[in-house]
């Protein structure tokens, strides 16, 4: 039989003509001549529908989950029939078999938690060489850019990801693992060289509906570590309650714990003092070089240096970094230096250069423990008020829109409910629930404004700044779109800034 069913349950329902396999799909769009096509049920439709289009599309074989009934298609007499149950899940093995586990010619640095994902993987790539980054504002292997729809491409995209990274003589594999990636099993093929996890706050309990399952999915990445000579390194933050958890479970997984202030974490951080870009910072290593019995050279265990990066969380995302890179051999001082020359990460705390001498915002927090910690750090730079705009995703978690609305009410003197992708939800409706949030903590009435439209919400909190006033504006970051309903148009909030700034 076909080797791409190495390691796999099938049962063949028909044997068509032998044909060497050109390619292998799950969207009957994509099939060519010679293609397989797999049939997956979805969400929204099913794959299976689609067979008769694939055959028409070149197909010569259908890997399906349900037992079809193979007489009903027409052209069909060359084309095999194969059935694999739960197919999602093996579709990764299908994968690495037909492109010959390109997943152990490379080292895969796998990134999870609620929020820091994306942060973090611009981080390392700014530290390694060589590097392929998969995440929620795109694929990227070597200088090639490439779009995305997910934050973690389902398998079979991975494989021909790493495949391709691979061929392009990438080192490094650094993706976001989503919790909906770990949960469906896109990832089940992978075991990841370097893991981190950042944090666990409430997100997506429309998907994994308890705080537990989301903990469950999550953690589900540090029982995937490379363990073939036992190299995989987890990298956990401590100082969150589900990160120690982790932590505490460890038997032989080698791991390293990092803290903010906790001096008995392997290695810890602190925040020295802000600057005008970003902040001082100090990282100590004295417990990782000791358990590790001092295997870096030029390295004194305590390392105090500038970042263009802001804020306690970004102090998080840094120590995760450097203890991921030190795992993966790389000498601190090399990371010092390529840490220093940091860029900004597109739509994570990217402020607009403006001359009202007030601070503007551009930030991706669409949590409220997001939201919490961008209001902190802007709380602690910024002289005069915090106005703060941000709305919340429709289609997606609703617990989380009163909490984000407490979460501002914290730190913001001033707030503007708006529009963040409603998706097929009455924006009205969204925005009265995030409003709940506000009436429930007492926040002043005269102290927020609803304005659904993004854009005029945007004109009117920069109508309020005054000089040493921030305006954050949250939620989409990077996105270059607004979905209303099911279409997605052209929207940027740096851009509509500047377009008022007439810049
Ligand atoms: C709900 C969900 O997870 N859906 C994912 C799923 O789509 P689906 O299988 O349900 O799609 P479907 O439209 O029902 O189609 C079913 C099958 O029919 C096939 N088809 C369809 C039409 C056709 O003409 N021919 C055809 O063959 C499709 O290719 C598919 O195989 O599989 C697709 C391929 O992997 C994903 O792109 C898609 O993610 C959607 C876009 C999505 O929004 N997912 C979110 C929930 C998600 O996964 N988010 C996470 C985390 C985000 C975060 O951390 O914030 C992520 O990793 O992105
Ligand atoms: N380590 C962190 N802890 C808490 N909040 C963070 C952290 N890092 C970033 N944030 C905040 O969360 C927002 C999202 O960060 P980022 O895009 O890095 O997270 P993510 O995990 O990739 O999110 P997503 O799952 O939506 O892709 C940032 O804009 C910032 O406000
Ligand atoms: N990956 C997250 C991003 C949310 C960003 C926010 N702009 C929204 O659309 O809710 C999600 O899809 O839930
Ligand atoms: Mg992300």
């Amino acid at each position: 039989m076909y080797k791409i069913f190495k390691d796999i349950e099938y049962k063949v329902l028909k044997d068509g003509k032998k044909f060497e396999i050109k390619g292998i799909e799950y969207d009957s769009r994509k099939i060519e001549e010679s293609f397989v096509f797999v049939a997956m049920a979805g969400s929204a439709v099913d794959g299976h529908d689609f067979i008769q289009k694939a055959i028409d599309n070149g197909a010569k074989m259908i890997v399906c989950e349900k037992d079809m009934n193979v007489k009903e298609y027409k052209n069909a007499a060359d084309v095999t029939f194969v059935l694999v149950e739960d197919i999602r899940k093996k579709l990764g093995i299908i994968a690495s078999n037909y492109y010959d586990y390109p997943q152990n010619k490379i080292k895969i640095i796998g990134i999870t938690g609620t929020n820091g994902k994306t942060t973090s993987s611009f981080i390392l790539e700014n530290i390694l060489e060589k590097t392929a980054r998969i995440g929620t504002t795109g694929n990227r292997i070597l200088d090639e850019e490439f779009q995305t729809v997910n934050t973690t491409p389902e398998s079979l995209e991975l494989i021909k990801l790493i495949d391709k990274s691979v061929k392009k003589g990438a080192d490094y594999f650094i993706m976001e693992v989503s919790s909906h990636a770990l949960e469906i099993g896109r990832v089940d093929m992978l075991q990841f060289d370097s893991a981190i996890f950042t944090n666990l706050t409430q997100d997506h309990l429309d998907f994994h509906k308890t705080m537990e399952n989301y903990f469950n999915a999550k953690k589900k990445l540090f029982s995937m570590l490379r363990n073939d000579k036992n190299q995989g390194v987890g990298v956990i933050n401590i100082d969150d309650e589900y990160g120690a958890k982790i932590y505490s479970e460890k038997k032989d997984n080698n791991y390293i714990s990092i803290s903010v202030r906790n001096e008995n974490a392997d290695i810890w951080g602190d925040i020295l003092n802000y600057t005008n870009n970003g902040m001082k910072i100090k990282i100590n290593l004295e417990n990782y070089l000791e358990k590790n019995k001092y295997n870096l050279k030029n390295s004194d265990g305590e390392y105090k240096f500038e970042i263009n990066l802001i804020g306690e969380y970004n102090l998080y995302n840094v120590l995760g970094c450097v203890a991921s890179a030190l795992s993966l051999g790389i000498e601190m001082s090399v990371i010092v230096e390529k840490l220093k020359k940091m860029p900004v990460v597109p739509g994570r705390f990217e402020t607009i250069k403006n001359d009202l001498e007030a601070r503007i915002v551009v930030d991706f927090a669409h949590t409220d423990d997001g939201l919490l910690n961008i209001g902190k750090t802007l709380k602690q730079i910024t002289d005069g008020c915090v106005i703060t705009i941000f709305g919340a995703g429709g289609d997606r978690d609703h617990e989380k829109r009163p909490k984000m609305a407490k979460a501002a009410a914290k730190f913001s003197d001033y707030i503007i409910l708006t529009s963040d992708n409603p998706r097929t939800e009455n924006p009205v409706k969204i925005l009265a629930d995030i409003e709940k949030g506000l009436i429930k903590e007492k926040y002043p009435f005269d102290k927020y404004v609803i304005i659904a439209d993004r854009e005029r919400a945007i004109k009117h909190g920069m109508s309020l700044l005054q000089k040493g006033d921030s305006l954050l504006i949250a939620g989409k970051g990077h996105e270059t779109y607004q979905i209303i309903g099911t279409e997605k148009t052209h929207f940027d909030d740096k851009e509509v800034v500047k377009n008022i700034l007439k810049l």
